[in-house]
């Protein structure tokens, strides 16, 4: 689904990536770990071609990324980043419809929007104002837009942030859904527990723009804790890895 050749990017002098090669296949979802600043965000922007590659090229379901307007961009890849900010007030439903842009002709806008805010419980929710909303509900709504624009590949920068427990179980179980349905997500996560629970893959940065590339099994303590700069422990718990900082006593 995605293929990066060799893709560079730099920030003024700096390199945050030295040249990566990289395939993502439909229903993974790979992690993608580093430090503050070591440049998760400037690759998940420059994936959704909201920068330019330093160097390389980047091709999404079979094109050059380069070649795509906008609207084709948007039926293949959305964008949860970090932060949003709103132009608007809308209505939460109105915000989440306005996700459906990339699918003029599709006559499924209605079901899509029902099933997004009902994904991500938002239903009570729906006539409010986004900036009558909480930190959370405000996520809950970006997450749900993601969902609504039903694109094969799903960027995702730091989706738990400000969701409660409950909230991020669910976002957990729809990460899984997307998988099942043959979609790939990228994972930008500093949570040690909802991000091994996620994923099948894990992609390491550090502040050098150094990379690693691991199956999810194969992802040591010792693989994560070198990139993030503290000791770690693997367990297994409901099912899944995670991740705790410090050494078992
Ligand atoms: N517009 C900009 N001008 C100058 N430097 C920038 C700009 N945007 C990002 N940077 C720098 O590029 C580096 C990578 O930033 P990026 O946001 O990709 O980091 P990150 O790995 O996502 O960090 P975090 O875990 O804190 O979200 C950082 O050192 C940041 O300060």
């Amino acid at each position: 689904m995605l293929h990066c050749d060799q893709l560079t990017l730099r920030q003024g002098r700096r390199t945050l990536l030295q040249p990566l090669d990289w395939q993502v296949r439909a229903g993974e979802c790979w992690w993608i770990a580093g430090r503050n600043g070591c440049g998760k965000s400037t690759l998940l922007a420059t994936l959704a071609a909201l920068r330019c590659a330093d160097g390389g090229h980047i091709r999404l379901c079979g094109q050059p990324l380069s070649q795509l307007t906008p609207r084709q961009r948007a039926q293949r890849l959305a964008l949860l980043p970090q932060a949003s900010h709103d132009a608007f007030d809308y209505a939460v439903q109105d915000a989440v419809a306005a996700a459906r842009f990339a699918w003029p002709d599709a006559g499924d806008k209605t079901q899509r929007v029902a099933a997004a805010l009902d994904a991500f419980d938002l239903g009570r929710l729906a006539t409010r104002p986004l900036q009558a909303l909480s930190g959370g509900e405000r996520q809950r709504v970006a997450l749900a837009s993601v969902m609504a624009q039903d694109a094969p590949l799903i960027l995702l920068d730091e989706p738990s942030n400000s969701l409660d427990l409950a909230h991020q179980a669910a976002l957990q179980q729809q990460i899984g859904r997307w998988r099942a349905e043959g979609k790939a997500v990228l994972l930008v996560s500093h949570d040690l527990q909802l991000a091994p629970a996620c994923a099948s893959h894990a992609l390491l940065l550090d502040e050098h723009g150094a990379h690693r590339q691991y199956p999810l099994a194969e992802l040591g303590a010792e693989h994560l804790a070198a990139v993030l700069g503290y000791p770690l422990t693997r367990l297994h718990h409901a099912g899944h890895p995670c991740f705790l900082p410090g050494h078992p006593s």
